[in-house]
């Protein structure tokens, strides 16, 4: 029985992980924490794995924390940049532990990721439109972030240039933000859970690449997925992807 500690435990996510995880037949939830809930290891009551879904100001302290109290994570809390990677992957290299990040853990948002990468080199222009329920605190989303700097990647390694864009005047910002050169938008809208599509154009011919998360029980395949791996992947890992042997 893998015992489960989870951090943000009252959240939206929080909620639907401690369901998830007590749902199994192979693991159980031995610690629930939230915001002024101190982690150390006698709050996480003899867990192995912690999955943290928070906020990004207070993610990657949370998991310093775990680290330094013996528990590998599995991290969905969005906000990461390289800096911080480099810091959790250090600390969990000198600590002989494990965790594991990603910006989004539904099967589709990760499929739709791969096949964004897949499709980029073959497209003049891409666009990434995120769609999200609006007590969103970060803008754009996560995914919208991994899935602009895949594309770069995947069009600079094809040795395709800037997208085309005519555009000289924008003094309300209406191109949206720019991700490694790939323009990211961002909707909030009552009603949404997690949305996002892909925009790809090429003369006479568009291609959409869309994944829809209805209902937070889409995200618990892969958080389930993480909890039963993590502990085999020493360091850091980002994203689910080489989990799901991708
Ligand atoms: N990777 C993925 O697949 C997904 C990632 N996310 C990401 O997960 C994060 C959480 O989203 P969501 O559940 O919707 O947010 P919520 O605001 O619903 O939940 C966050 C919870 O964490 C608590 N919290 C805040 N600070 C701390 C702290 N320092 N220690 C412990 N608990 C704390 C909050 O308490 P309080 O309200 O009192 O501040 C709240 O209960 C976001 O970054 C979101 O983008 C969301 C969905 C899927
Ligand atoms: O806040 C959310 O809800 C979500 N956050 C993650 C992100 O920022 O990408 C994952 C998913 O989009 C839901």
């Amino acid at each position: 029985m893998k015992r489960v500690a989870v951090i943000g435990a009252s959240g939206r996510m929080g909620t639907a992980v401690v369901e998830a995880v007590g749902a199994c037949a192979d693991m159980e939830v031995v610690a629930r924490l939230d915001a002024g809930d101190a982690i150390s290891r006698e709050s996480l009551g003899g867990a192995e794995v912690a999955v943290e879904f928070t906020s990004p100001a207070s993610s990657e302290a949370n998991v310093h924390a775990l680290l330094d109290a013996g528990v590998d994570a599995v991290v969905g809390t969005t906000g990461w940049d390289d800096d911080a990677y480099a810091r959790v992957r250090a600390h969990a290299e000198d600590a002989g532990r494990s965790v594991l990040i990603a910006p989004n853990f539904a099967i589709g948002a990760v499929l739709a990721m791969r096949f964004a990468q897949i499709a980029a080199p073959f497209f003049e222009s891409a666009e990434v439109v995120e769609m999200h329920h609006p007590d969103k605190v970060d803008a754009p989303s996560g995914t919208a972030i991994a899935t602009a700097r895949g594309i770069a990647r995947a069009r600079g390694a094809a040795g395709l240039g800037d997208v085309p864009d005519a555009t000289e005047s924008d003094p309300h910002g209406a191109r949206g933000a720019r991700i490694d050169g790939v323009p990211v938008h961002a909707v909030r809208l009552r009603g949404l859970t997690a949305s996002e599509e892909v925009l790809l154009g090429n003369p006479g011919e568009q291609l959409v690449i869309r994944t829809d998360s209805f209902d937070r029980v889409s995200f618990m395949p892969g958080v389930l997925l993480a909890v039963r791996r993590v502990s085999s992947r020493p360091g850091l890992t980002v994203g689910i992807e080489s989990v799901m042997g991708l």
